[in-house]
């Protein structure tokens, strides 16, 4: 069987599934997003490419953002980043409140909102131009100068951005945040307002399957074992209260966004994105999980099992 056979098999097998979801509704601009959009894109070691479907059309990566943003502060600041925010899956939904106060402000892992902002405000304390600089980072990793935020879809956010607006000043009182509540704030909307198509995505993340090394430029973005922090981060807390769950079906290390992306990678071989607007109640794409659950299946290609019968996979 080769790629192309397998995305078919995909596609034949998702024909009946119905848990579709529901595109995300509390922000604005991507409630007009349509449901029946569907994109996976392979990028291996190799440097071959695969893709079925809408893979070319770009949409909101919301969260998976903050794996780009933990890794650019990662990078300029160090083991310190771990002060201001921890490792351990939250179980909690991305956006809750409990655990914050609790913990003194320290949010428990840098993929929930609360950890994200934090993330943001380290960055705006370390660079001059926050969002240029961040911008070009992740242009550099996807090979596309053409990668932009959406004003639109950050405007919509910040209108009625009550909830992260309690968690930055909910830090703020302990003292976790730095610069200006509005400033860090309207800097995570940006963020979460990128867009990327499916190949944009899996080509962004390959340096994660490439133990820290961007294919596209040789140059080094991550030293190995960062590159292992950053892995079993998003295997834990990824998929926040379905962290347990996506590691239980897909058995991947990856990163999911409310608008209904997914991307995941196999250290060595390969990295994966996959787009379906509509979400599951934890807020994750519900046909984008089951898609790579049969991908990972069909290729037995998962970092808990033997190493998978790749020679047996033609290409093309
Ligand atoms: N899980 C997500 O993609 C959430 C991101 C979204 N921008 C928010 O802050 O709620």
């Amino acid at each position: 069987m080769n790629y192309q056979e397998i995305f078919q098999e995909i596609s034949n097998e998702l024909k009946g599934f119905d848990e579709i979801g529901q595109v995300a509704t509390y922000i604005p601009a991507l409630a007009k997003g349509n449901p029946n959009k569907f994109g996976m894109y392979l990028v291996t070691e190799e440097g071959h490419e695969y893709a079925h479907g809408d893979t070319e059309e770009p949409f909101s990566i919301q969260s998976i953002s903050k794996v780009l943003s933990l890794v650019y502060a990662f990078k300029l600041v160090g083991t310190d980043l771990w002060k201001r925010v921890g490792v351990e899956p939250s179980g909690s939904p991305f956006n809750s409140l409990v655990q914050l106060e609790y913990e003194q402000g320290i949010p428990r892992n840098p993929l929930i909102n609360a950890g994200a902002i934090v993330i943001c405000d380290i960055l705006i304390s370390q660079l001059e131009n926050p969002y240029d600089d961040f911008i070009r980072f992740v242009r550099e990793l996807s090979g596309n100068p053409n990668i932009q935020y959406r004003e639109e879809t950050a405007a919509s956010e910040k209108e009625c951005g009550y909830k992260n607006n309690a968690h930055i000043n909910l830090m703020k009182s302990f003292g976790n945040i730095d610069n200006d509540v509005e400033q860090v704030l309207d800097f995570y909307f940006y963020l979460c307002s990128i867009e990327m198509s499916c190949k944009d995505l899996a080509q962004t993340f390959m340096f994660l399957a490439r133990g820290g090394k961007n294919p596209l430029t040789n140059k080094r973005v991550l030293t190995a074992q960062e590159t292992k922090r950053i892995n079993s981060i998003m295997l834990l807390c990824g998929f926040y209260d379905e962290a347990g769950e996506f590691a239980f079906k897909v058995g991947l290390p990856g990163k999911s966004g409310v608008g209904g992306g997914i991307v995941a990678i196999y250290p060595d071989q390969y990295s994966i994105a996959v787009w379906s607007p509509g979400l599951n109640s934890k807020g994750n794409s519900s046909k984008g999980i089951k898609a790579l659950e049969i991908f990972t299946t069909i290729t037995q290609s998962n970092v808990f099992g033997p190493m998978p019968i790749f020679d047996e996979l033609e290409y093309e």
